[in-house]
């Protein structure tokens, strides 16, 4: 199908000559197209510029295109969500009342709640049930202009059940009109029979899930809870080396809760991303700097923790390419609204209109290794495109707290019109 979004405000367009995620200074270039228009060929982009230029040097295509008037909106990429547990059972809004009245989540945690109860759940959900309330997820992702999602398992901590997310994942995958980007988290938690015994469940994750994982080829990713009272920088070290010698590239969740030299240990295994960074030190994101490590900051989960902030701001100025997500979990982030996480990330983190923008788009795929086929709109890239209600990209956080939008294209097809999802 041919189609051609015409005479919009703004085309936001993350378009850039530079190969790689976008740091200090890149990450405010988001190529702005005013007046824009943008030509999408079955499940690609053709061009994006003025309408009467795409009439002269595609007349044929204008012609035949299907067209979506998109005066006074704005267009953008499709929105990516890099950092996700989408798949699990169960919910833990008991947990959110008791740290209303004073416990933390650490204390809950070991007390046999926070991940461990999550695990219980999903461990009892059979493999439909827990499709089926993913595919709802993935439904609320999409009106809220996600066109590509990352999920993460370890809500199994046993092989059986581990095996069991990453197959929903990747069911999804195929079936969704989202795409879903898996990563194997088999190191998420302890769990609870293995207390005391930890470095045997680091041998379990190490000889028996991640050569399945990679045989069966279920994740891309290979992640790890590294935390004070999780999984020491040794273990999550030796989680992340026995990844990336079956092909697994390494992320980990790092700093936080506790300092706790993370982000220096992502930097030294050549980690993809660091995750959280609460509290990461200064020595922590000059090393992320140096090696390129990309910083997904997560300000959904201090604002639900009432925890600090990461320093976006500091990370972006010192070099670090950051991206934000909403670290969708039943526990520490039950969000689904990308939206609402930039508005987050400009008025605690010091982030700006432009750099929320960036780390939503292009800086997200590249950490999901996806920064040539999407998070901008260039020729030849994915159709993955949003229209959203608004007269231009300031008024996105402006009007806070809503969900702006109003079309959203996926490989070319539209998938949400008017708010509303299509569902076949
Ligand atoms: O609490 C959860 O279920 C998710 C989480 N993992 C690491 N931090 C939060
Ligand atoms: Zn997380």
């Amino acid at each position: 199908m041919t189609i051609l979004i015409k005479n919009a405000n703004e085309v936001i367009t993350l378009k850039s000559n530079i190969q790689g995620p976008r740091t200090k200074e890149q990450m405010r270039e988001i190529a702005v197209v005013e007046n824009g228009s943008v030509l999408i060929e079955a499940d690609h982009i053709v061009a994006v510029g003025a309408l009467d230029q795409l009439e002269v040097d595609f007349p044929d295509l204008v012609k035949k295109a299907e067209t979506i008037d998109a005066s006074g909106k704005i267009v953008m990429p499709g929105l990516v969500d890099c950092h996700t547990h989408l798949v699990h059972g169960g919910t833990r809004e008991q947990e959110f009342n008791m740290r209303l009245n004073g416990s933390t989540y650490m204390e809950i945690m070991n007390a046999g709640g926070g991940i461990h109860a999550t695990t219980k759940r999903t461990r009892e959900t059979s493999f439909e049930d827990l499709y089926e309330k993913t595919m709802q997820h993935l439904d609320v992702f999409l009106k809220h202009g996600v066109t590509t999602v990352e999920a993460k398992s370890g809500y199994g901590l046993d092989w059986e059940t581990e095996k069991k997310q990453l197959e929903v994942a990747k069911q999804l995958q195929a079936t969704h009109d989202i795409d879903v980007v898996s990563t194997f988290m088999g190191a998420h938690a302890v769990p609870r029979d293995y207390k005391g015994r930890e470095d045997e469940f680091v041998d379990v994750v190490i000889k028996d899930m991640l050569p399945k994982v990679a045989e069966l080829e279920l994740a891309e990713f290979n992640d790890v809870f590294c935390e004070k009272g999780v999984f020491t920088p040794e273990q999550s070290q030796r989680i992340l080396e026995a990844g990336k010698a079956l092909g697994l590239t390494p992320k980990i969740h790092a700093d936080e809760i506790e300092p706790y030299k993370g982000a220096e240990l992502a930097a030294e295994v050549g980690a993809i991303s660091a995750e959280h960074l609460l509290v990461a030190s200064d020595e922590g994101i000059k090393k992320m700097a140096e090696a390129g490590t990309i910083a997904v900051l997560l300000p959904g989960t201090a604002f639900f923790l009432r925890a600090p902030f990461a320093r976006g701001r500091l990370m972006i100025d010192e070099g670090v390419p950051v991206a934000i997500s909403t670290d969708f979990n039943p526990g520490s982030s039950p969000t689904m609204s990308l939206p609402f996480i930039m508005n987050l990330a400009c008025m605690h983190m010091g982030m700006t209109l432009e750099e929320v923008l960036t780390a939503t788009t292009i800086n997200a795929a590249y950490a999901l290794n996806r920064g040539e086929q999407i998070g901008s709109l260039e020729a030849d890239k994915k159709a993955d495109v949003v229209i959203l209600d608004v007269a231009n990209y300031k008024q996105l956080q402006y009007f806070y707290g809503m969900n702006h939008t109003h079309t959203v294209i996926k490989n070319g097809q539209v998938v949400v019109q008017n708010g509303i999802l299509l569902k076949d």
